[in-house]
């Protein structure tokens, strides 16, 4: 009791906690949906507390930290995540999710130089194709009443980033993307299995288990996997290098996915090794795996349930395109104002990656108490997004409050994490999401209620199911 109020300008501690263990029941008990209700719980705790709280899990403290200025406090000045993304590092290795400090910076400044809007619109062509495709498969559920959308989302999104992460068509015959894909499910549910059950934090215990032993068998599918595409594309641009003819190759110019950017870097420049690229690119996944999916199923749920959103949504779009069936372009998609603002609220809504952690690897003092040195912090997007910042409605979907600069403080809008260590895919997020719900509401009107959704917690927010969404043909 004593280590733990060590510090006199500790926060207020989360009620219901018990001697030794204190809010480590939670871990034994719940279940994924439980898991998001307590998340929730302890998140308002600390909105009440004025932004900052804390609880125990045995002897590790852990802060609660929903404040916006604070958040940007811990998120720029403990760098460090916290020893639970450990678990990712058999998969992803020295990629940024998993890398220690010193080499994330870096890395994160290569990646930073290299991710430039050049590469992004050469994928606009991709989003394109992958979007039409989506639609089309909609066809299938139009006037069928309420269906479940995720399942054509997650499928579509996971496609898009393979085309434009690997560089490889998903329905190439050659390649086991279906054991890929199935690797990384199962890799997700072994982190998730153990983040939950702290007797197997311990390596000790862990190593022993046969949990273990199914990771190993993952770690080789998913590994195979980028080292075979990561050889053939090494092979291809070698060949194209010596090719002296290809002026365009060797000018660098229209680079088909990050794997290959990656290679051009590791050959030009010696940036980095196969490894690094194998493992910058599975951290690529990684990081995008679902979420792109998730965040269309929440906006066409909730523009679904808002007529006057979506009737807005439409006239912007016929604005654009009167009645012209073309793809869209770089300059459509600044002129998207309203479907941007959409997006952007319901990332705020439902944040996909409901919180981040972090390591307090120094004695940190926010604005009105200090955190101590070695604890956990959770830094809660979901509270940010929701604080008393955002006006007396923070609660409602209101795409309008995005068009007005005074009403929407964009640095407490924490979907895609704030500070140094922000998500590197969030322009490439926001052009696949706009050009994705573009063609799907030139085509579609969408009726949902996304106050019948239930969530859930594991890694990250999900739907239990994507009903409750029904489409019909615009035209
Ligand atoms: C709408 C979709 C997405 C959301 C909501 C999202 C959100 C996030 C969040 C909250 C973080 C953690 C930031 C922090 O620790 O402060 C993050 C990190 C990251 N994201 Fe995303 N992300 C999305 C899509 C993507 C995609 C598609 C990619 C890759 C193409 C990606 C790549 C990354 C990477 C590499 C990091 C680690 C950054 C670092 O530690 O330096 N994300 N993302």
């Amino acid at each position: 009791w004593r280590w733990r109020n060590s510090n006199n300008d500790e926060p207020v501690v989360i009620n219901g906690y018990f001697p030794i263990i204190g809010h480590a029941h939670v871990l034994f008990v719940a279940d994924y949906i439980q898991y998001w209700v307590y998340f929730l719980e302890s998140t308002w705790e600390s909105m009440k507390a004025g932004g900052v709280a804390r609880c125990f899990i045995g002897p590790r403290t852990v802060y609660n930290i929903s404040d916006p200025d604070d958040f940007m406090t811990v998120a720029n000045n403990c760098l460090d995540r916290d020893y639970f993304y450990q678990f990712a590092k058999p998969w992803l290795g020295e990629g940024l999710v998993t890398s220690n400090r010193v080499v994330w910076t870096e890395h994160r400044k290569l990646l930073d130089a290299a991710c430039h809007q050049n590469v992004l619109d050469g994928f606009l062509d991709v989003f394109n194709r992958q979007a039409r495709r989506l639609v089309e498969e909609l066809q299938l559920e139009v006037g069928r009443g309420p269906f479940d959308a995720f399942t054509y989302t997650r499928r579509n999104a996971l496609e898009t980033s393979c085309l434009t992460i690997f560089g490889v068509d998903p329905k190439d015959k050659c390649l086991s993307y279906d054991n890929y894909i199935e690797g990384m499910e199962q890799m997700f549910s072994i982190i998730e299995y153990r983040a939950h059950r702290p007797w197997l934090h311990l390596d000790c215990i862990y190593n022993w288990s046969p949990m273990k032993r199914k990771e190993e068998k993952c770690l080789k599918t998913l590994h195979q996997f980028s080292s075979t595409i990561l050889k053939k594309k090494k092979a291809e641009y070698l060949e194209n290098r010596s090719d002296k003819n290809n002026e365009e190759r060797l000018n660098g110019q229209k680079l088909n996915s990050f794997m290959e950017l990656f290679i051009e870097l590791a050959m030009e420049n010696g940036t980095f090794n196969e490894q690094e690229i194998r493992e910058h690119v599975d951290t690529l996944m990684f990081s995008g795996h679902d979420m792109i999916a998730s965040v269309l199923l929440y906006t066409v749920l909730l523009v679904g349930s808002c007529p006057n959103v979506q009737n807005k949504v439409f006239e912007e779009l016929d604005n654009i395109f009167t009645n012209d069936d073309r793809d869209v372009t770089k300059q459509d998609l600044s002129q998207m104002t309203y479907l941007d603002a959409v997006i952007k609220e319901s990332m705020r809504i439902y944040p996909v990656v409901p919180f981040v952690t972090r390591h307090i690897d120094k004695n940190t003092k926010l604005k009105n108490c200090t955190l101590s040195k070695g604890a956990s912090c959770v830094l809660s997007i979901y509270g940010a997004n929701r604080h008393s910042v955002w006006g007396p409605y923070a609660e409602r979907f209101k795409p309008e409050r995005w068009m007005d600069p005074s009403s929407s403080p964009e640095y407490a809008f924490a979907s895609f994490g704030v500070g140094r260590r922000t998500c590197l895919g969030k322009s490439y997020s926001l052009m696949c999401l706009k050009t994705t719900l573009a063609h799907i509401f030139r085509s579609y009107r969408v009726s949902g209620d996304h106050n019948q959704m239930l969530a859930k917690l594991d890694i990250m927010l999900r739907p239990v199911s994507g009903h409750h969404v029904s489409i019909e043909m615009r035209k």
